[in-house]
């Protein structure tokens, strides 16, 4: 018994021991690898491992990166795109990986061979090669998915992970076996696997990831030079293509000046004083021309609208053709022009244009005429006429112009000189009257008043 006991005590102290060597050891930092063939379900597995639906995934196109805490591990996980074209990029985190997880869609039989090219590429790279390596079974909800055993056999897994070297733990699972607390328990198990690998040999891969990892960064530094090398010497070959055909075809040479000299699109903004001052005047001078011609355009129609008026009136004398359905002003002007200059009636005037000479002719004319008061070929009672007939057309006479008056007859007669004038006759008003007219008042004439001044008005008469 006291063995046993004794036994019983060491094994405590041991366990103790190791809790306490554990507690110690400080967080580590791991990053993993999780690759596979597209549609295998890495990145819905990933979210089942974080507590998410791990049904809304969606292809990865380059890469998602995850950190969790797992015991003492700060684990980082880089969820690479399985696609084709993707897979070329998978080499660049081999060197800063410590462990690898590779996911085989189970249910996919048709895929396997690629699966098995795919796995034995990645674990034989330098790498990759003498590190832990998980590979997940997924999609075994799924009827005729592979078991672990076939899936070994299939992939050729435990020659592949003898020749390189790798310790390798095979783990069924589905990532669709429930979610959050309840998730499949298997995918962390498997994830606990791969990081006691880690655990156990954590020294010696730590230190082979840092070399690689520096490594990878120098290689990565001079592919970046040389890329860079490569597309300037290719902008060097063509600048000089450029300019041999520039050479060969002398006509695009200096092609961008003349674009800028003759681009009526592109005018500069400064101009020298001298132009813009220039340029100013000239707009001056445009605008006094065109006022003074729209002034002149204006002072004529008014003219013409005035002669209207009369010629409405004055035409009547002769019946002529002012009236009968004018078609332009210009039309009456020049008619009335001919009547002025030659004092005859012309058919000429219905068919002419109207221009400035003639209209400024018409207005001297108009200036200079004085209209007889009583000459032979003037006829007052046309003049005078209520009868004259309104202008028909687009001219309506002036209602402010008086008739012209009756005129006042012979002022030249021989028997008029010589002759005494007729006694005046003034009507004898009596006091009465004149108080009556002073104040206003209306005054009845008498009779004998009436009768005197009835008889000097017949005794004038007869007199002249
Ligand atoms: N039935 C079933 N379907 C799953 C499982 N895991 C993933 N899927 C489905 O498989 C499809 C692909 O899943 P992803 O996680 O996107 O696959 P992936 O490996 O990340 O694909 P890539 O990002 O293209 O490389 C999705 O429709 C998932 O819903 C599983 O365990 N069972
Ligand atoms: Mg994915």
């Amino acid at each position: 018994m006291g063995g046993i006991g004794r036994s019983r005590l060491l094994n405590l102290m041991t366990s103790c021991f190791d809790w306490l060597k554990r507690w110690r050891d400080p967080t580590r930092k791991v990053t993993l690898l999780m690759v596979g063939l597209d549609n295998a379900g890495k990145s819905a597995a990933v979210k089942g491992i974080q507590g998410e639906c791990p049904e809304d995934v969606v292809p990865t196109v380059g890469f998602s990166r995850i950190d969790l805490r797992q015991g003492k591990f700060q684990v980082t996980i880089f969820d690479l795109g399985g696609g084709q074209e993707i897979r070329g990029i998978w080499k660049n985190y081999y060197a800063e990986s410590y462990g690898v997880i590779f996911v085989v869609d189970s249910s996919d039989e048709k895929r396997m061979k690629e699966v098995r090219e795919t796995v034995a590429d990645v674990l034989r790279h330098p790498k990759v090669s003498g590190k832990p390596i998980l590979v997940l079974a997924n999609k075994q909800d799924k009827e005729g998915a592979l078991s672990e055993a076939d899936i070994i056999e299939r992939l050729s897994l435990q020659k592949l992970v003898n020749e390189q070297k790798c310790r390798c733990h095979i783990q069924s699972c589905s990532a669709f076996w429930g979610s959050g607390k309840k998730f499949d328990k298997s995918i962390r198990s498997g994830l606990y696997w791969l990081l006691c690998c880690i655990a156990n040999d954590f020294d010696a891969l730590n230190d082979r990831v840092e070399k690689d990892t520096i490594a990878q960064r120098i290689l990565e530094k001079v592919e970046r030079q040389e890329r860079i090398e490569r597309v300037r010497k290719l902008r060097r070959e063509r600048e000089q293509k450029e300019r041999e055909r520039a050479g060969e075809h002398p006509e695009f040479d200096n092609n961008f000046d003349s674009e800028v000299d003759f681009d009526p699109f592109i005018v500069s903004p400064f101009q020298p004083i001298n132009v813009v001052i220039a340029e100013n005047e000239k707009r001056r001078q445009r605008v006094v021309r065109n006022t003074s011609s729209i002034l002149l355009k204006s002072s004529i129609e008014e003219e013409q609208s005035e002669t209207q008026s009369q010629i409405s009136c004055s035409s009547q004398k002769s019946g002529d053709c002012a009236f009968i359905n004018p078609p332009k002003r210009v039309t009456l002007t020049k008619c009335v022009e001919k009547e002025t200059d030659t004092g005859q009636q012309s058919s000429e005037c219905c068919d002419s244009d109207c221009n400035r000479k003639k209209n400024k002719k018409f207005r001297c004319l108009r200036s200079q005429r004085v209209t007889p008061i009583n000459t032979g070929d003037s006829d007052p009672e046309i003049v005078t006429s209520p009868q004259c007939p309104m202008s028909v057309g687009w001219e309506i006479p002036r209602v402010t112009r008086l008739p012209k008056l009756e005129p006042l007859g012979e002022t030249h007669r021989n028997d008029f000189y010589g002759k005494p004038l007729p006694p005046v006759i003034t009507p004898q008003t009596s006091n009465s009257d004149r108080d009556a007219v002073k104040t206003s008042q209306p005054v009845a004439l008498g009779d004998d008043v009436i009768a005197r001044s009835l008889e000097g008005l017949r005794l004038s008469r007869d007199w002249r």
